[in-house]
């Protein structure tokens, strides 16, 4: 694996490309819109400020490249890894140009979060070198990736790419069937869900539920997983407190009426400046320099070279 098209650089795209160009690779990344392109660069550079303070070293010097003409981006390719909207069609429509432009043995992953692979595989004419590689945000600095097979994807596909996942020092985590959301979603989702009820009844606010999560299941999940604190709690605790709590968790199939009302007003979060809370640009520049930073010093404190 040498030469990687990134198809797509909005929140995902540009750490992504940072990241892999770091390991080693030649990436070329494209966009549709020229105003992401402009975008990007000042991105990459503060993605490698990042990965630099995590003290990752470049294998190579190889800069990543920016194209506005979508068959340079994927000409030469081993891998194209598509970050473009989570919409079917959007999607659709990407997999249908980009498959008239490589050839059948090319790798093409998505970045879903959580489209099943087999429905997107229907787009490519080599199913088997289609695959779900699912990073999360920010990019640059989660070291975890989903790896999600669909029902045509070719093992080899799989394997190829938890290789390429493991010689950059990161970590896949194999998602043994194709479902909605995959594993990390699904979790992530279900505590959404969850929080955004508990804000709507009235029962704690915002900043109060983020001190609750980040100081406590938060905090102590980063080093001791869902499935170890179970032990760590007592399996006869878990079976007291869920047999009377489960029934009570929140279980609406809709979006919550919270969001639908903040994406009504445009408020969609850091993008448009104001979500859940506000943001001056200042104040946006500030958190995400501070959180890269925390981001970084946990990492190094679970990776146990602080
Ligand atoms: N935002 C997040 O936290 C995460 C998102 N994802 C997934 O990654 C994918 C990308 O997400 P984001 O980067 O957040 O989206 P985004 O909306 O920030 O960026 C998407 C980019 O795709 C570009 N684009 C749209 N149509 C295109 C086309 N036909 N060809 C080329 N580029 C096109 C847009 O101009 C935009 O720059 C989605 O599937 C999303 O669900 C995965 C992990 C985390
Ligand atoms: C709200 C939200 N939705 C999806 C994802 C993803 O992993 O696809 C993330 C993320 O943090 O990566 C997210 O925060």
């Amino acid at each position: 694996m040498k030469k990687i098209a990134i198809i797509g650089l909005g929140t995902m795209g540009p750490g992504m490309a940072a990241r892999l160009a770091r390991g080693g690779l030649d990436v070329t990344a494209y966009d549709i819109a020229p105003a992401a392109l402009d975008r990007a660069s000042a991105m990459i550079a503060t993605a490698e400020k990042v990965l630099d303070t995590l003290g990752i070293a470049a294998t190579g010097d190889t800069p990543v490249k920016l194209t506005s003409d979508l068959a340079e981006a994927v000409a030469g390719a081993d891998l194209v890894i598509e970050n473009v909207p989570e919409k079917a069609d959007i999607k659709a429509g990407v997999y249908r140009q980009i498959d008239a432009l490589i050839g059948p043995d090319v790798i093409v992953a998505s970045d879903t979060s959580g489209i099943p692979i087999t429905s997107l595989q229907a787009h490519i004419s080599n199913p088997g070198r289609m695959v779900g590689m699912h990073w999360s945000n920010p990019p640059h600095i989660i070291p975890m990736i989903e790896v999600i097979a669909g029902a045509q994807t070719a093992p080899e596909t799989s394997e190829t790419i938890k290789t390429l996942i493991r010689s950059l020092g990161l970590l896949p985590v194999t998602v043994k069937k194709d479902v909605p959301g995959f594993v990390e979603n699904r979790v992530l989702y279900a505590l959404l869900r969850e929080v955004i009820d508990l804000v709507e009844q009235g029962v704690v606010d915002p900043e109060d539920i983020d001190t609750c999560v980040s100081w406590g299941i938060g905090y102590k999940l980063a080093v001791i997983g869902p499935m170890a604190l179970l032990d760590m709690a007592g399996l006869d605790i878990y079976n007291s407190v869920s047999s009377f709590l489960n029934a009570d968790l929140a279980d609406r199939k809709d979006v919550p009426d919270l969001v639908k009302a903040k994406i009504a007003a445009g408020t969609l979060g850091l993008k448009s400046g104001s979500g859940v809370y506000d943001y001056t640009p200042e104040k946006i520049a500030e958190l995400q320099k501070s959180r890269a930073q925390k981001l970084v010093a946990i990492r190094r404190i679970l990776e146990e070279r602080a």
